[in-house]
């Protein structure tokens, strides 16, 4: 049966070659090379240098697949961008493409990854004092930048998939413009003992910062080389972009490798789900060897396509080879997000169920047809009332000319948009920049820990509304991050500043520090930080109900939620006494399944939990435990989302106390029934009802006394 896995010119190079490793390797070599030379990006490679050379910020904009991220890169290494030691750093908008360019372009220069080629993500970093070309997520930049605020190592910094817009992106643009410009200008000759107040209020000389920061000695005196910027996409809105850095230059790399065959229905379509599950199958029976891959909204779209195909798989006529269904979304750790760049065992089609988080920048091997079913998950805003929904939107065109650009990388693809052609011009041009429609407070507290003073006065590339950055100063301010004056506080807004959590998580951390209940705190901000454990198929739902029955606490779901973290970590520990770590976890699964818990979210939770563990250890602070003292623990529950209080209305419903809305509780919170006078929480789900998910009772008196800041503000 032959292999459906891809027709990977590269691919050919792995097939056992008689004459043993070595002419594997070169014959590996040789396809590589080959490949890279076929690249439209390849024959401007001589003129994108020129470019370079002659302008500071240059915009490229080139078709999906023409090479823009793994090769410019080593053009501008060999172009000698890095003559004097300086790196070549590129931001990307996602984890799991920096890694995997990253080893892709490792590949393609023959070295081990880390080496000349490397990535640094959160929580993994794998560069060296040799590395020069470094792949990274534009958070990470960002927290570099609290360390060495003139991004001094840099010789070339290359904003890619700049589209997106996130709000990484963004702010970090802002800096670089700023950071650009400070080097060009030289002043760094005399850097320390001087506060020079740059143009977008960040302090970049201050003289606290030249001596907290090693990085910073070490730049003394020295001559900072000016910085080249290069922003990229492949569909990219070059005009915002070039009028933000002064009228910058943009070029257009013309061509694509191949050609993707895009596909529409005549009719929209009522049950994307449906279509999409219909679709697959479609290309499985009909269509020619090469795997799928699909974009879904989230994990619980993803896990219910998932099973829909198990089940219906068996009664497809027989078909040549079987299917091979591989998730990738973000909350998945990373070896199982690896997964989908493998090639499936011989005679399988892979099957790629995947969020947007495979919409930009990645290769996947052997994707030949991509589903489109033209809906996304984003998280809004509404100032008005602090709540952040996720909510199901439309995608705009650029999303849907990335998602077909995953196809034709290889080879010629196909592309299936599961709506009618005319939908597509109707489409919204761009997404709308996250800074638009998210809570500013993790920004504002990035910016503020930056030495930006002056956030309104910050020069964004789109101004965000100023009633959000209002809005989210006030959150600051309650959360004791911020002084009166606006500044960050110390020592809670410089701790929460280090925190990567969203601010209520990270005050939470710091309060439960003072309640000596940390240990506890982490576990259930690890818990909140992953979409639901709780799993629970629909025919079943009264047998799970029983047995999660057991690990409920009638103070709420907080506790439940400890309690069965608790119960899984003690039934791990003892696995891994009578067994290897590997069978550990697959009996830990199994206990998951008769729990009804998903194992995958409380895998994401656990790997969540060490990471914030390290941080605050590294932060001093001390993870000691409240024990049995379950009122101390509301109450820590309480001092920390005290701003997510609701108390009950004669009805039977809730007020939520900060934004005045009328609210529920959520049929899966353990306190459904209960129904007790006051209550936290902290989601709330806006369906045809307000909903509130993952709520403790606490009283309603705590509130004034452990939040005065809000409650007397309230009287
Ligand atoms: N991990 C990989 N495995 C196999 N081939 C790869 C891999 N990464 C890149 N390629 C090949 O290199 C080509 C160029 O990829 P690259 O990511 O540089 O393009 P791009 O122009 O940046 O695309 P995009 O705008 O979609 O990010 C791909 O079309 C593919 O043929």
């Amino acid at each position: 049966m032959p292999s459906m896995a891809s027709n990977n010119a590269d691919h050919t190079a792995k097939i056992n070659n008689p004459n043993g490793p070595k002419a594997d390797f070169m014959a590996r070599r040789q396809a590589i090379e080959k490949h890279r030379k076929a690249l439209p990006i390849a024959v401007v490679e001589k003129r994108l240098l020129e470019e370079v050379r002659n302008n500071d910020v240059l915009i490229i904009v080139g078709e999906t697949g023409s090479g823009k991220t793994t090769q410019l890169p080593q053009y501008l290494f060999y172009g000698g961008f890095c003559r004097n030691g300086g790196v070549i750093g590129i931001t990307q908008p996602r984890r799991v493409a920096a890694v995997t360019v990253a080893k892709r372009v490792a590949e393609e220069c023959g070295v081990t990854l880390g080496q000349k080629v490397g990535y640094a993500i959160r929580f993994d970093d794998a560069t060296s004092a040799s590395t020069r070309i470094k792949y990274m997520t534009d958070g990470l930049l960002l927290r570099e930048a609290l360390l060495d605020p003139y991004l001094s190592k840099y010789s070339v910094i290359v904003v890619d998939e700049a589209h997106e817009r996130t709000v990484h992106t963004d702010v970090l643009l802002g800096l670089l413009k700023t950071v650009q410009k400070t080097r060009s200008q030289g002043v760094n000759k005399n850097v320390h003992n001087r506060t020079i107040e740059a143009e977008n209020g960040i302090q970049l000389e201050k003289e606290n910062v030249v001596e907290s920061t090693g990085i910073m000695k070490h730049n003394q005196g020295k001559n900072l080389s000016p910085l080249k910027l290069i922003i990229m996409s492949a569909s990219l809105d070059a005009k915002i972009f070039s009028d933000y850095f002064g009228g910058a230059r943009a070029v257009h790399v013309q061509g694509r490798q191949y050609p993707v065959d895009v596909l529409y229905t005549h009719q929209p379509e009522t049950d994307y789900v449906d279509a999409t599950l219909i679709t697959i199958f479609q290309i499985h029976l009909e269509e020619g060897p090469g795997d799928i891959l699909v974009f879904l909204t989230g994990q619980e779209e993803i896990e219910s396509i998932e099973r829909l195909i198990q089940e219906r798989l068996p009664k497809l006529p027989e078909s040549k080879c079987k299917l091979l269904v591989i998730p990738i979304f973000a909350s998945l750790p990373s070896e199982k997000q690896m997964k989908v760049f493998m090639p499936p065992p011989s005679g399988f089609r892979k099957v790629i169920l995947a969020t947007n988080i495979a919409e930009t920048s990645v290769t996947i091997p052997g994707i030949r047809y991509v589903i489109d079913p033209g809906m996304v998950k984003v998280r809004t805003y509404d100032a008005s009332t602090g709540i952040e929904p996720l909510i199901i939107v439309k995608t705009s065109k650029a999303q849907a000319l990335q998602r077909s650009g995953r196809a034709g990388r290889e080879g010629p693809g196909k592309c299936y948009r599961l709506y009618p052609e005319n939908e597509f011009y109707k489409l919204k041009a761009s997404t709308t920049p996250e800074i638009k429609r998210c809570n500013l407070a993790n920004v504002i507290l990035q910016l503020k820990a930056l030495g930006v003073d002056d956030i309104l006065g910050f020069d964004f590339i789109e101004e965000p509304d100023r009633m959000a950055i209002i809005k989210s100063m006030e959150l600051l301010f309650l959360l004791g991050a911020l002084t009166d004056g606006s500044k960050l506080s110390d020592p809670v807004g410089h701790q929460m500043a280090r925190l990567p959590l969203d601010p209520i998580y990270s005050k939470a951390l710091v309060v439960a520090n003072q309640f000596n209940c940390l240990e506890e705190m982490l576990i259930i901000v690890a818990l909140l930080s992953v979409e639901s454990i709780y799993y629970a198929p629909r025919e079943k739902l009264e047998e799970s109900r029983t047995v999660l029955r057991s690990f409920s606490s009638l103070e709420g779901d907080h506790l439940t939620l400890l309690k069965i973290y608790r119960a899984s970590d003690e039934f791990l520990e003892k696995s891994k006494l009578v067994g290897s770590p590997d069978k550990a976890e697959k009996k830990l699964r199994k206990w998951c399944k008769q729990n009804f818990i998903n194992s995958r979210s409380l895998k994401h939770a656990r790997d969540i939990h060490s990471q914030i563990r390290r941080n605050v250890e590294q932060m001093g602070l001390c993870v000691t435990s409240c024990g049995d003292d379950t009122l101390q623990m509301r109450r820590c529950l309480a001092a920390s989302f005290f701003l997510n209080a609701a108390l009950k209305q004669p009805d039977g419903t809730y007020r939520a106390l900060s934004s005045g809305l009328a609210v529920q509780i959520h049929p899966s919170s353990v306190l459904f029934r209960m129904k007790p006078e006051c209550i936290i929480f902290n989601e709330l789900v806006r369906t045809n009802q307000n909903y509130v998910r993952n709520v403790s009772t606490i009283d309603y008196l705590w509130l004034p006394e452990l939040a005065p800041q809000f409650y007397a503000l309230l009287e």
